[in-house]
């Protein structure tokens, strides 16, 4: 098994099984775990020395090179591995390429070429045909290989990606992220994973050199829904944000106060520290696209509906972002939400953040205060 010649797992939970002992386990869903990984099985920070290369998979592919996983993959190269990689739009690998990156031609090139192999793509149609299209990723998968998609998508889609994978013989895990462009950039990404126990410890060292922390969470589909979950209310408080800086103003608040005030308090958060400063300026620079956080908001209402669960914030927010979308806003980062909230006007000109605005409406409130006093 060509995996088994480099594979020593988790050194961030002190358990050093090789690759082979586990798939060879007699009871290989089930083998036999310390009690040390028993505890860390839910949730781990990462690894406080880095894994030494020889223990790493020998070699990794990844898929689709958007904003995300062009970060992902660079860390992975940076940090030795032997990295292979494929983009619908080819142009996207050539930075990696110049890197150290290998090139395959399809996904199912680089499955075969690969013992563990990333994807990380937009939404639900896209992982699906990645994975299971005409030369998708699994065309080239087979016993001893494992496949880990990382993109955001419903339990249902992932479910059917593993079922195909599987059907190769091959170990499949769900392991979408929590954290955005820089975090990415920056190795701080959060795994949210579910799926063969086993392939989530092989690819343990390498969620480590991508992100700070990882949860496993068990069957395939409990890794979309804690990541639906999580943009579900992402995606509420930036539109009740959004909601909050356009009332500030309105009222002759400075919204940059309000950013201010809201830092230092129990709602802090550092989502309204970064984007609330460039919102402010009708700023929306794209880190997280717009479209995205829609798809999510929709795969999380599906999810609620599913369980007959009320998501009456959520359901609103959808709303206001498929507004922002319908406004050729979907390419822009999700905080571009807030021009769907703002009142056309002066022959179809949106308000803004303008100082003249701010001001001219500050004593314009002020004057109505006085006039009514
Ligand atoms: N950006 C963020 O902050 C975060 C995003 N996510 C999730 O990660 C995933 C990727 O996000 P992000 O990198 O921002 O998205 P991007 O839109 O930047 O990248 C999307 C990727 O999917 C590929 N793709 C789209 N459609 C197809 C298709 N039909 N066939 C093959 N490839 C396709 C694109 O290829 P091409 O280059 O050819 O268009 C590109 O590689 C999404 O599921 C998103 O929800 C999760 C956490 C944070
Ligand atoms: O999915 C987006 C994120 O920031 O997390």
């Amino acid at each position: 098994m060509e995996m088994a010649k480099t594979l020593m797992v988790n050194a961030n939970c002190r358990n050093h099984l090789s690759f082979s002992a586990i798939l060879n386990s007699p009871k290989n869903t089930k083998f036999s775990f310390s009690k040390t990984m028993s505890m860390c099985s839910s949730f781990c920070p990462r690894a406080s020395s880095s894994t030494p290369k020889d223990e790493l998979p020998a070699r990794i592919g990844f898929l689709g090179l958007g904003i995300m996983g062009s970060p992902m993959a660079q860390n992975l190269i940076k940090a030795g591995c032997d990295v292979t990689v494929w983009n619908r739009t080819k142009s996207k690998c050539d930075p990696l390429i110049s890197l150290g990156a290998k090139y395959k031609s399809s996904p199912e090139e680089v499955a075969a070429s690969c013992d563990v192999t990333f994807s990380m793509l937009a939404d639900p149609e896209s992982a699906v045909e990645v994975a299971c299209g005409n030369h998708g990723a699994a065309g080239g998968m087979s016993p001893g290989k494992g496949y880990v998609d990382v993109s955001t998508v419903d339990g249902a889609t992932s479910t059917s990606i593993s079922s195909r994978i599987k059907s190769t013989g091959a170990l499949y895990l769900e392991a979408p992220v929590s954290g955005s462009k820089k975090p990415a950039e920056d190795g701080q990404l959060i795994f949210l994973t579910a799926g063969d126990k086993s392939l989530y410890e092989t690819a343990a060292p390498l969620l480590d050199i991508m992100g700070k922390s990882r949860f496993y969470l068990g069957d395939v589909g409990n890794g979309a829904a804690m990541k639906l979950v999580v943009n579900m209310i992402m995606g509420s408080m930036m539109a009740s944000f959004s909601e909050g800086l356009l009332l500030s103003e309105k009222v002759g608040l400075d919204p940059s106060t309000l950013v201010e005030v809201i830092s230092q308090g129990a709602i802090s958060s550092p989502m309204y520290s970064t984007k609330g400063p460039s919102m402010v300026q009708s700023l929306y620079p794209t880190a997280f696209p717009l479209k995205h956080q829609q798809k999510d908001l929709r795969l999380a209402l599906g999810l609620a509906e599913s369980v007959s669960q009320p998501t009456p914030i959520a359901a609103a927010a959808n709303e206001l972002y498929k507004v922002a979308k319908s406004r050729g806003l979907s390419n822009q980062d999700f905080s571009a939400v807030i021009e769907a909230l703002k009142v056309a006007r002066f022959g179809g000109q949106t308000s803004s953040f303008s100082s003249e605005t701010r001001v001219s409406r500050r004593r314009s409130v002020r004057r109505g205060a006085c006039a009514s006093a």
